[in-house]
C-alpha cells in the first residue's frame, strides 16, 4: 500500500489541455473519489496514474517514487496498480479460482502459494467457497467482486477504480457501494474511484476531489463539499445545490454574514474575512426552504412544476425577481401545491459562495 502524489499535472493532447495544473495528494489507506461531468478529464487522469499516459508537465510520485513526469515513464506492468474497469471482463472458459489466481500463474508463481494467495483475495471480497464457479454462474455483482479479487491477489500499492458500478442496476449499485466500502475497512487499500455519480463518491469516499473542464475545483470531504462548496460548479453538482444572485451587506465576527437575496434579508455562512460585496452567489439547500405567510420576510414567486415521487413530490418555483433561476424543494404527503400557484418563500440559512479569482 502506498500514498499517491499527482504534483502540479498538465495533459496535453496536441494543442489541448485534459488536465491543467491538476495537484492532489492521495494519503496511504486514503479513498479517493475523483468526480465530474463528462469531459472533465477523469479517465486521463486515471490512465495517467496507471501509466497508459505519460504527463505533458508535472509529476506522479507514487509511494515518493517518480512514476511520470515529461520525460519520464514507468510503464504500467511495473507500477503495481490494480485497476477495476466498468466492463470487468472474465475469462468465460476459466473458473473464478482460475481468473483470479492467472496473473500469478504467468508469473510463476508456485502451486501452493498461488492457492494460497487465490484465498486470500477471495475471502477479502467475501467470496469464499466459489472458487470452482463458472463466471456464467455468477450475478453481476459477484463478476465484479471476481473482478476486484483478480485485481487484489497482485498485492497492488493502490487500487484504481473507473466507474465500477456504471453497468450495474441501481439496487445492485447501493448493494456493491457497500460492498466496496467493506473492501476498503478490511484491506486499508488506497484507492482511488473515478465516477461521475456525486452520490456514489458521497457514499464511499473519505475526500473527493471535484474536477471540471480539465481542472481541479475543490478537494475536501463529503461533508464539507455539501456545506462548503469553492464555486457555483461544486454548489450545483453537489446534491442540486441552489445557486442563487446576492448582495453581502455586512461581514461578522462569527463566520456568517448579512445578505439580502431577492429582497429577503438572510444570514449566510461565509469563510472568514469574507466581506460585503454587490453580485455574490449563495449556495441554498432545498431542505431549507419554508413557504411562508405574505407578510413576513421572503420572496414571491410562482409554481412551475409539481413532479410526484412516492411519499413526497419535488416542487419548482420561479421568483418573480429573476427569469432564470428556479428554486427547487420537497413538500411531503399530502402534495398540495400546484402548478401556477403563488407563494412566498424564504430560505433559512445558506452558504455564501466564495468570490472567485481569475483564472
Ligand atoms: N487521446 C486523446 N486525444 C485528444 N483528446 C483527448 C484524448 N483523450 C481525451 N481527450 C479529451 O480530453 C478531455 C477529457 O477526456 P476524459 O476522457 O478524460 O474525460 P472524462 O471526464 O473521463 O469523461 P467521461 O466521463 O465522459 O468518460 C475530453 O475533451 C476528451 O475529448
Amino acid at each position: 500500500m502506498a500514498g499517491l502524489t499527482i504534483d502540479n499535472v498538465t495533459k496535453k493532447f496536441q494543442s489541448f489541455a485534459a488536465l491543467k495544473n491538476v495537484s492532489i495528494d492521495v494519503r496511504e489507506g486514503e479513498f479517493l473519489a475523483v468526480l465530474g461531468p463528462s469531459g472533465c478529464g477523469k479517465t486521463t487522469l486515471l490512465r495517467i496514474i496507471a501509466g497508459f499516459e505519460q504527463v505533458s508537465q508535472g509529476e506522479v510520485r507514487i509511494g515518493g517514487k517518480v512514476v511520470s513526469s515529461s520525460n519520464f515513464n514507468v510503464s504500467p506492468e511495473k507500477r503495481r496498480i490494480g485497476i477495476v474497469f466498468q466492463n470487468y471482463a472474465l475469462w468465460p472458459h476459466m473458473n473464478v479460482a482460475e481468473n483470479i489466481g492467472y496473473s500469478l500463474k504467468v508469473a510463476k508463481v508456485p502451486n501452493a502459494e498461488r492457492e494460497q494467495r487465490v484465498a486470500e483475495a477471495l475471502k477479502l471480497v467475501d467470496m469464499e467457497g466459489y472458487g470452482e464457479r463458472a463466471p456464467a454462474n455468477l450475478s453481476g455483482g459477484q463478476r465484479q467482486r471476481v473482478a476486484l479479487a483478480r485485481c487484489l491477489v497482485a498485492t497492488p500499492e493502490l487500487v484504481l477504480f473507473d466507474e465500477p458500478l456504471a453497468n450495474l442496476d441501481v439496487h445492485l449499485r447501493a448493494s456493491m457501494e457497500d460492498e466496496f466500502a467493506d473492501f476498503h475497512k478490511r484491506s486499508g487499500t488506497t484507492v482511488v474511484y473515478i465516477t461521475h455519480d456525486q452520490s456514489e463518491a458521497m457514499a464511499l469516499a473519505d475526500r473527493i476531489a471535484v474536477m471540471d473542464h480539465g481542472q481541479l475545483v475543490q478537494l475536501d470531504t463529503p461533508h464539507k463539499l455539501y456545506h462548503e462548496p469553492a464555486t457555483p460548479m461544486v454548489a450545483s453538482f453537489i446534491s442540486q445545490g441552489i445557486v442563487l444572485p446576492v448582495d453581502v451587506l455586512a461581514a461578522g465576527t462569527d463566520g456568517t454574514c448579512a445578505a439580502n437575496l431577492f429582497g429577503q434579508p438572510l444570514s449566510l455562512r461565509c469563510r472568514p474575512g469574507d466581506g460585503p460585496r454587490a453580485g455574490a452567489l449563495a449556495c441554498c439547500r432545498s431542505e431549507a426552504v419554508k413557504i411562508v405567510n405574505t407578510d413576513a420576510p421572503g420572496f414571491d414567486g410562482t409554481i412551475t412544476r409539481v413532479v410526484y415521487q412516492g411519499g413526497l413530490a419535488r416542487i419548482e418555483f420561479r421568483p418573480d425577481a429573476t427569469s432564470d433561476r428556479i428554486v427547487h424543494f420537497v413538500q411531503p404527503d399530502p402534495v398540495t401545491l400546484e402548478v401556477g400557484q403563488t407563494a412566498r418563500l424564504a430560505f433559512e440559512g445558506g452558504w455564501l459562495i466564495p468570490a472567485q479569482e481569475p483564472n
